[in-house]
């Protein structure tokens, strides 16, 4: 069985102009809302590919019934523990006309004590070696920054594979549980080393990678948007994948995809390269379609991805 986990879902709320100007009124042309949160987008990847998945993680009670509403429509089996509040909505600005994309991300409603030990209790209980734990995303208020240890080191204990997608000190202590995978991109590296956002070269490149290993990372896949990617395993090999050509329509969500995509491979025991091509396959559906890449689409795409042995 594969678990995603979303401790901070969002409904996100896609804006559409042709352009605005700060401390003016503006119009926008379209605007659209998905349910997503990292955890959320790669379950739905997964089980669109028809993957044994279950979504869990913490949602609001006020609105609830937008993800249930779904979940049922697209048949993905799912464990949400309820806690007071509404789930956050972020909002994703995309300017038509300079082709550029704004995020404005909620923190999200504070979650209780009960809440979180409830999930830990859940995850307890359920998981089974050779399961597949995929952890992702921000924390909301009131949970401790410590809790990708915690739930690494219970999938460890019960001897499953524990996949960690998150950013800053979240990931610095979820390290600690030496994560078969993380799946960073460039900005959330410099976040974790503490290091300046800007252009790096190959070989530097190289050396932060080998010191997110030594904070935990067995394998890193490093994604690089339509510069496609690059896997550094724990064996020492890297293997640079490229991407699927299409027209970019929205491209939330496509690390998430990527995740999705790999953990499918994984799951199915498929070699690494044909993983990194599901990887590449499922970010680039995603970011050619305005939700998430169908198994059509991820299927069609595959066959076109060049994996390269570096
Ligand atoms: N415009 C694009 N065209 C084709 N593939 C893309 C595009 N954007 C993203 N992808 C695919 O999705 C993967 C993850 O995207 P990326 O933007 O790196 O993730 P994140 O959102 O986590 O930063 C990329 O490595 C690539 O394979
Ligand atoms: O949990 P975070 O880090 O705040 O991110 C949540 C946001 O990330 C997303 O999961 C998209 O992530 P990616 O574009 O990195 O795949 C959105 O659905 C959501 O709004």
């Amino acid at each position: 069985m594969i678990y995603t986990i979303t401790l901070n879902p969002a409904l996100d709320h896609t804006i559409e102009t042709n352009g605005f100007n700060l401390n003016e009124t503006n119009y926008y042309q379209r605007d659209y809302k998905k349910i997503g949160g990292k955890g959320i987008n790669t379950a739905i990847i997964l089980n669109n590919l028809n993957a044994n998945v279950i979504s869990v993680g913490i949602l609001g009670e006020e609105n609830k019934h937008i993800f249930i509403e779904e979940f049922n429509k697209i048949g993905l089996s799912n464990h949400f523990i309820l806690n007071k509040g509404v789930t956050r909505t972020n909002f994703k600005i995309k300017n038509l006309a300079k082709k550029s994309e704004t995020e404005l991300n909620g923190v999200g409603s504070e979650v209780s004590k009960h809440t979180i030990h409830q999930l830990l209790e859940f995850l307890e209980k359920k998981i089974q070696p050779a399961d597949i734990v995929i952890a992702s995303g921000s924390l909301p208020i009131g949970i401790n920054n410590n809790i990708y240890n915690e739930i690494g080191n219970i999938v460890n204990d019960k001897k499953g594979m524990f996949i960690l997608d998150t950013s800053k000190e979240n990931m610095v202590n979820g390290l600690k549980a030496k994560p078969f995978l993380i799946k960073p991109n460039i900005e959330e590296i410099c976040e974790i080393l503490n290091v300046k956002f800007k252009e790096y070269s190959f070989d530097e490149i190289q050396k932060m990678i080998q010191q997110l290993k030594d904070m935990g990372a067995r394998n890193v896949l490093f994604s690089m948007g339509s510069k496609g990617s690059y896997y550094f395993s724990e064996n020492n090999e890297i293997f640079h994948t490229g991407i699927a050509a299409g027209k970019l329509v929205n491209s939330v969500g496509s690390g998430d995809s990527m995740i999705g995509g790999f953990t499918y491979g994984l799951s199915l025991n498929l070699t690494i390269e044909e993983s990194l091509q599901y990887a590449s396959a499922a970010g680039g559906a995603t970011a050619f379609s305005e939700g998430l890449g169908s198994k059509d689409e991820i299927e069609k795409l595959f066959k076109t991805i060049q994996v390269k042995r570096i």
